[in-house]
This record gives structure tokens, sequence and C-alpha cells, in this order.
């Protein structure tokens, strides 16, 4: 948590200071539409969207020597350990010279959000300079997609993506993963006043037009 402080400090998009980074997590079930609302979000208000399933998924092909391990989680719809997502999400938001990320699909448990709130990173600016500070990362807030479940089956397994987890089998245990242990993450930001809950079963314009209604005011200025 960051403190009084820090609190009074952050202006509308989250930043505590000048070099620090706002961050918004995004969060919901499996086929929720994380991804194509998040694609939605960059084309209108210029953040950099970090998928952690994407960055796990990119990992594996890159043939780091964590693939095959990564790659038996992802195909059991398990969470992979914390200090391996974690290393991917900072070194891709070191390299990337923006100070909005999206951060969709983390933190998935109650050890992810731990061990990211722990994590001080040194960010460059939007100039792509370091700028040698090294900063905690608390979230501006949570978007969070909620959906049905049966919705949920029903896009992914008209997604073909090619996903290996993308079948009925790794879905039930997707599903279950996501209610033990990601909605507890949602109430804890909840419990904070941080979530924005979204009803995510609706058409995509629709759902994009409550995305809209939250990000918008946060680029009003304040007079
Ligand atoms: N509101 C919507 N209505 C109907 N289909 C949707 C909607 N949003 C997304 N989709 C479709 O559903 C599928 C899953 O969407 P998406 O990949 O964005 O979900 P996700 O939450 O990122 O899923 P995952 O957690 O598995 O990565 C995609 O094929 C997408 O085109
Ligand atoms: O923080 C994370 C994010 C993802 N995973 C693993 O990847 C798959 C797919 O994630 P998507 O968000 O659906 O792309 C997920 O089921 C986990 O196995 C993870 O371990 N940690
Ligand atoms: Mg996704």
């Amino acid at each position: 948590m960051g403190t009084v402080v820090d609190a009074a400090n952050q202006d509308l998009n989250g930043r505590l200071a000048e070099n620090n980074p706002s961050v918004v997590f995004v969060l919901g079930g499996p086929g929720s539409g994380k991804g194509t609302q998040c694609a939605n979000i960059v084309e209108h208000f210029g953040y950099t969207h970090l998928s952690a399933g994407d960055l796990l998924r990119a990992e594996i092909k890159s043939g780091s020597e964590n693939g095959t391990m990564i790659q038996e989680m992802i195909r059991e719809g398990k969470i992979v350990p914390s200090e391996v997502t974690i290393k991917l999400l900072q070194k891709a938001m070191q390299a990337i010279g923006n100070d909005k990320f999206l951060i969709d699909g983390f933190p998935r448990n109650e050890e992810n959000r731990v061990a990211f709130e722990k994590v001080k990173m040194s960010m460059s600016n939007g100039l792509r300079l370091d700028t040698g500070l090294q900063t905690k990362i608390e979230p501006a807030f949570v978007l969070f997609f909620d959906c049905p479940e049966k919705e949920m089956e029903r896009r992914i397994l008209s997604r073909n993506q090619g996903r290996e987890d993308d079948n009925v089998e790794t879905i039930r245990k997707r599903f279950n993963v996501f209610l033990d242990s990601s909605l507890p993450v949602i109430r804890h930001y909840e419990a904070r006043g941080k979530v924005e809950k979204i009803d995510a079963a609706r058409p995509v314009a629709e759902v994009f037009q409550s995305v809209k209604e939250i990000f918008a005011p946060k680029y009003e200025k304040v007079v």
C-alpha cells in the first residue's frame, strides 16, 4: 500500500510523481475480453498493453530455459511462479518509453500481488531515458471485466488463435483457478475502493463505451 503522502501526491492517472508510471491492472475471467478491450484503450488513450499471458507465451517461443516449465503450467491452467512473470513484466516496462501501462491478466493470485508490490523499478521516461529512480508501483485502479462462465467459454471456444489452453478440459481448470485464486485479488482491491467493474457480457462496442466512461474523466484537465 502507498503511504498517505503517496496518496496525496497521486495525480488523476495514479502517478506518484513526475517520472512514475501509471499502471492499471486489467483483470477478469478467461475469455472475458481483456485483450480485446486493452487494444481499444491503447488506441484511444495511449497506454502500452502488457499481457502477462502473451509475455509468458513469447518466453516459451524464445527457447528460454523456463520455456518447458511455463508451457506445462499454461497447459494445466496453473499460475507460473511470480518471479518469472514479474521479471518479464519488469523487463518490458523498463524497455518501453511510455509511462502508462495496462497490465492484463496479472496479478493472478495473492502471491503475485504481494510480490509485485515489493518490486522496485527504475523506469524510463517518455524519451527512453532511464531516470535512475527506484519506484514501487501501486496500480491507479483495477479494471474488472465481469462475465458469466457460459459466455466466456463460448468466446474462448470460438477464438481460434491456436492456444494450447483453449480446450474444454483446460478451460474448466482456468475457471477454477480464477474463482479460487484471482477473485481474492479483485476483492483485495475492491476493499480499497480501487475496482472499476464492467459488465463484459455485452457486445464489444458497448463494453468499450463503459471503459471510455472510466478513462475519459481521468484525461480531463482539472481547473
Ligand atoms: N464483448 C465481446 N463480445 C463477444 N465476443 C468478444 C467480446 N470481447 C471479446 N470477444 C471475443 O472473445 C474472445 C476472447 O477475447 P479476449 O481474447 O479479448 O479475452 P481475454 O480476456 O483476453 O481472454 P484470456 O484470458 O483467455 O486471454 C476473442 O475471440 C474475442 O474476439
Ligand atoms: O500472470 C500470469 C498470466 C498468465 N499465466 C498463465 O498463462 C495462461 C494464459 O493467460 P491469459 O491471461 O489467459 O493469456 C494462464 O492460464 C496461466 O497459466 C500465469 O501463470 N500468470
Ligand atoms: Mg488475453
